[in-house]
């Protein structure tokens, strides 16, 4: 098979997931929530974690707020992804709670602000210092693939991971179980993924 018609599939099937995840109702959409979050509230990984970075949800993607809100009452410390305005295509995790000043970023996700390098930094931490990246996806596979948006920042900001096996943070993939598929083409740059959670069930790949 030749590479474009590799690129052809790959971009066919994140049209077909992101279109099955748009299409569930809001009451499925929080119905599915709620299940995610009575899951990943009793799994170790999510109780021992005091570093956590998550996402908010968008374009159908299931909603961790339930998980944000349980974590941060626990003492636990959130992160969501900022776009790095100088590099590119990479991820800082910026710290969140209700206080955070929120923007957009070019996609039309809210992120945190980040106004001044040097007095944000304290607010931001690197992706080795994680416990727990809770990561948005629109495919997955039982053994830890994943397929996500396409700008190839979660795999770019963890490609270390590749020779660092100090297991930490732990990666773990949020779903819906309508994206999951029985095997996702792996390219070099992914980074599999060591769980993957979805309403229905916790895949450990
Ligand atoms: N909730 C959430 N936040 C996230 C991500 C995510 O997947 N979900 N990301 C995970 O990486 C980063 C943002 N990555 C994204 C990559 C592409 C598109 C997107 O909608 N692209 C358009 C076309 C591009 C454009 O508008 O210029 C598209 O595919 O239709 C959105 C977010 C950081 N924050
Ligand atoms: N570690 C890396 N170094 C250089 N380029 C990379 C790396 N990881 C991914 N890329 C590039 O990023 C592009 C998008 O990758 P891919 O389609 O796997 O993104 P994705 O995992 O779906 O997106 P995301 O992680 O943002 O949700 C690819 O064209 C790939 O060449």
């Amino acid at each position: 098979m030749t590479i474009s018609t590799d690129l052809n599939q790959r971009n066919q099937l994140r049209r077909a997931m992101r279109h099955n995840r748009r299409a569930l109702s809001p009451l499925q959409q929080k119905q599915a929530a709620e299940r995610l979050f009575r899951l990943l509230i009793r799994q170790p990984f999510f109780l021992r974690a005091k570093r956590i970075a998550l996402y908010l949800a968008s374009d159908g993607e299931i909603d961790p707020q339930l998980l944000i809100q349980k974590a941060q009452q626990m003492g636990k410390t959130c992160y969501l992804p900022v776009l790095q305005p100088l590099v590119t295509n990479r991820l800082w995790f910026v710290r969140y709670d209700k206080r955070t000043p929120m923007g957009k970023n070019r996609f039309g996700i809210s992120e945190p602000k980040i106004k001044n390098f040097g007095n944000r930094k304290q607010n931001r931490c690197t992706a080795k210092q994680l416990d727990l990246v809770l990561l948005p996806l629109v495919a997955f596979d039982p053994a830890g693939g994943r397929m996500g948006m396409g700008g190839g920042f979660y795999d770019r900001t963890f490609a270390f991971m590749r020779q660092h096996i100090a297991g930490k943070p732990v990666l773990v993939g949020l779903a819906h179980e309508c994206q999951k598929v029985d095997k996702l083409p792996i390219a070099s740059w992914d980074i599999p993924l060591h769980a993957v959670a979805s309403d229905q069930a916790l895949y450990v790949a």
